[in-house]
């Protein structure tokens, strides 16, 4: 049998039960901190009685902007991008304070700050919490000090393999498709999108051998979830009883470690067997082969680089992906031009080198301003004192970012920013007529990285994962506007929400695919 038909079918995701739990959970940490806080007050004041109200009043305004960030944090940060107007804004958030800054001038100063003064690696272990959701693992604060094999894994090496990648990753699309489509031709979007990502993400990471592999894959599979929920649980517990609660939690997130169990497994067989016949072309073996030669690392080091990269991944691809898709739904004008394009000579190039059709290109760079997963990019901690090119000073341990989600729909980078031109970024020459809005730079790629595009970070430090993210989600269109009629499955509801800075698809939300009319 066709070793990409036996993929194995992925159990159902149940949001309502996670949800309920996670507002029990929030209740709680709520109430636990409110009364750990009055304790504090109580203690720490002063002068009694006066003082005490008033801290206590103002300890619980300020407890309670925090704990309702999560749903308020994309609303405050438009509202502090309106008010910018290219100077720093620092404002709270319930990791750090952090200074947002949107001019080129303080973006050039992240750019150009040494990996010992801002660290996206401080930040993202604050926000994902490793050593309790990822099997223990406690990266190093700075970037770069065990090496960066994964750049050149994923930007050169994946990259330039994505052409052979081709027949596999389309009869995956397929398969997963008529499996999720059997019974229903509506199906919640995300779901389909995740497991169309992460059969396709395995199928690049750890090749045939274990896409078949059902309790392997379906860990896969869960742990991002797990990760997800278990560090934002953690996030919302008081800083004293996290060590606890954290111990807790990776107690119960079995997955992670039977992911990170198999992921040894892979690594211990292939480092043993170096000079077996079959030459292995994905993720881990590049790992492998990059990791560090002066200080080897143990395979147990390098499933945890597998996984970190695994979760970075998949769940961003599956979420663009899926917003792509509601954009494509919500915007039935734009099937025609793309299907032509796809059943042209473009489609046929696209099909050999694994890149090109740009009017897609451009399809997908609108969507993903449209609809970005994240409001703020280039989070770093600031590992000692910072000092800006203005002289604004970020304290140690105190964050900074760029408001990228409120910048995507400003009208002095993006002329008409609130209407969805999907050929906005494309060469009018391709397009073949006057697009409504000409972008003042001219036409560019969705993979391209620029002063005003940040969707893929910034200077020294921008996604190399973002021409596999390019390839896959150009596969997944094409394989709907080859074989389905899309739409929303329910009109004129929202299909999005925000948590915290990230936009995510709201739970629930299905797109009907019928099948095309030839
Ligand atoms: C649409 C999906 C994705 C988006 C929007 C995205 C965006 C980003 C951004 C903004 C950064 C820089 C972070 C920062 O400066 O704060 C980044 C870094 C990174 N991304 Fe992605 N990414 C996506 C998918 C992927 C995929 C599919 C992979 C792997 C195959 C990947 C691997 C990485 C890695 C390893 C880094 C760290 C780079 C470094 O330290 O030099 N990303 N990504």
């Amino acid at each position: 049998m066709d070793p990409f038909l036996r993929l194995s079918p992925l159990r159902a995701y149940t949001p309502h039960i996670l949800e309920s739990k996670i507002i029990t959970m929030i209740a709680s940490v709520l109430f636990l901190s409110l009364v750990l806080g009055a304790v504090f007050v109580s203690r720490s004041s002063k002068t009694w009685p006066t003082s005490i109200i008033y801290r206590l009043k103002r300890y619980i305004k300020e407890e309670w902007d925090m704990f309702i960030y999560p749903i308020t944090a994309n609303k405050r940060i438009r509202k502090a991008y309106a008010g910018m107007k290219g100077k720093p804004l620092r404002m709270n958030s319930p990791e750090s304070w952090i200074t947002l800054v949107s001019s080129p001038e303080l973006i050039k100063d992240i750019k150009n700050a040494s990996n010992d003064q801002l660290s996206l690696h401080a930040a993202a272990k604050e926000i994902l919490k490793p050593e309790y959701t990822m099997n223990g693992f406690n990266w190093h604060d700075q970037r770069g000090i065990e090496g960066i094999g994964f750049v050149r894994t994923l930007r050169t090496l994946l990259t330039t393999h994505l052409p052979k990648l081709t027949p596999g990753v389309r009869a995956i699309i397929d398969r997963t498709f008529a499996d999720e489509l059997k019974n229903s031709r509506s199906t919640n979007v995300l779901t389909l999108s995740k497991k169309v990502v992460t059969k396709i993400s395995a199928y690049a990471f750890f090749g045939l051998d274990y896409v078949d592999n059902n309790e392997f894959i379906e860990a896969a599979y869960y742990y991002n979830e797990d990760v997800l929920y278990g560090s934002e649980f953690l996030r919302m517990t008081p800083r004293l009883l996290r060590p606890v609660v954290g111990l807790l939690i990776s107690k119960s997130l079995t997955r992670q470690r039977v992911f990170f169990e198999g992921l040894v497994g892979i690594i211990e067989s292939r480092m043993n067997n170096p000079n077996t016949i079959k030459k292995h072309n994905d993720v881990i073996q590049w790992i492998i082969d990059t990791s560090p030669k002066s200080k080897p690392w143990s395979p147990g080091r390098m499933a945890f680089e597998v996984m970190a990269i695994w979760f970075g991944s998949v769940q961003g691809l599956a979420t663009t992906l899926t917003f792509a898709i509601f954009s494509l739904c919500e915007h039935p004008e734009y099937i025609a031009p793309l299907r032509e394009e796809v059943e042209g000579a473009a489609g046929d190039e696209f099909l050999i080198n694994g890149e090109g059709l740009p009017l897609m290109d451009s399809f997908l760079k609108e969507c993903s301003r449209w609809t970005p997963v994240e409001s703020v990019t280039a989070r770093r901690c600031a590992l000692k004192d910072f000092t800006f090119s203005d002289g604004t000073i970020v304290s140690k341990g105190e964050w900074v970012g760029i408001p990228v989600g409120p910048m995507l729909r400003d009208e002095t980078k993006y002329p008409r920013p609130d209407l969805f031109d999907g050929f906005r970024f494309a060469d009018p020459a391709v397009v073949g007529r006057e697009s409504s809005v000409v972008q003042p730079e001219g036409p560019s790629k969705f993979t391209d990285i620029s002063e005003t595009w940040h969707v893929w970070g910034t200077g020294k430090l921008t996604c190399p994962g973002r021409f596999f993210v390019s390839y896959v989600m150009k596969h997944v269109m094409y394989h709907i506007l080859d074989t389905c009629e899309p739409e929303m499955a329910e009109k004129r509801r929202k299909y999005t929400i925000n948590w915290r800075t990230l936009t995510l698809p709201g739970p629930g939300v299905k797109a009907t695919f019928n099948e095309r009319a030839r």
